[in-house]
């Protein structure tokens, strides 16, 4: 399944907005970068194999740079919020006749090789497939077939939103469960267990 991969990524100096009591700005920017560059390294790797391209969705210019820097493309975030946002980018993949879309969050930063692996070899079977937070409520990763109409739910609670929003559609939604892509890093306790495995700010 070749498949084109999204990160999405707010501007640095609002990122993070939650772990604002812990950090400093400028901590929370080192953090956020740090974790993209990651994620975005750890998917760069993955082209010409599992991944067609990986697409870095945000309207932040140095985070843009990054991106051109490994080599990949950008989306530029012309939308409201982080569901409008991945809405335009599905619409430029299904408008460059992309076959499948992988959502990643820039905040995953253990995302493993074999998490993208697991997911393309679930969608080959299935509709969509989903990884939830490591407490099942959050949406760390959504892999779809393009054309998709489903609707982009990220907020509180989107793993349900997203399992009721593909059933609504009569789509098949597979769950994945990562101890590394279920991390996502956003309050004190996910920041403690990220450091706990020897990285972070
Ligand atoms: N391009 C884009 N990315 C977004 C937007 N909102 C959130 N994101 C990204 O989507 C991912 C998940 O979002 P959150 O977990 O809410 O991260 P966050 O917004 O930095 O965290 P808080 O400010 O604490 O809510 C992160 O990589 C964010 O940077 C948006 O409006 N546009
Ligand atoms: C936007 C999301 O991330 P978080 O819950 O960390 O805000 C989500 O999981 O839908």
């Amino acid at each position: 399944m070749i498949c084109h991969a999204v990160i999405p990524l707010k501007p640095l100096a609002r990122a993070k907005s939650r772990l604002s009591d812990l950090l400093t700005p400028e901590e929370r920017q080192d953090l956020v970068r740090s974790m993209f560059l990651r994620v975005l390294g750890t998917l760069v790797a993955l082209r010409s194999s599992l991944l067609a391209e990986v697409w870095v969705l945000t309207r932040d210019p140095e985070v843009q740079d990054l991106a051109t820097l490994h080599g990949a493309p950008i989306i530029h975030d012309q939308a409201e919020d982080l569901n409008a946002a991945l809405a335009q980018a599905r619409a430029t993949l299904e408008d460059r006749g992309a076959p499948a879309m992988l959502v990643l969050p820039a905040d995953v930063p253990l995302l493993s090789a074999a998490d993208v692996a697991t997911m393309l070899e679930l969608l080959a079977q299935t509709d969509v497939v989903l990884v939830p937070d490591r407490h099942g409520q959050g949406t760390n990763a959504l892999a779809l077939h393009l054309p998709c109409r489903l609707p982009f739910r990220f907020g509180s609670d989107s793993a349900l939103q997203h399992q009721a929003a593909a059933a609504a559609l009569g789509l098949r939604c597979t769950i994945l469960t990562s101890p590394t892509l279920g991390l996502d890093v956003d309050d004190a306790a996910s920041l403690a267990a990220y450091r706990g495995v020897g990285f972070g700010v």
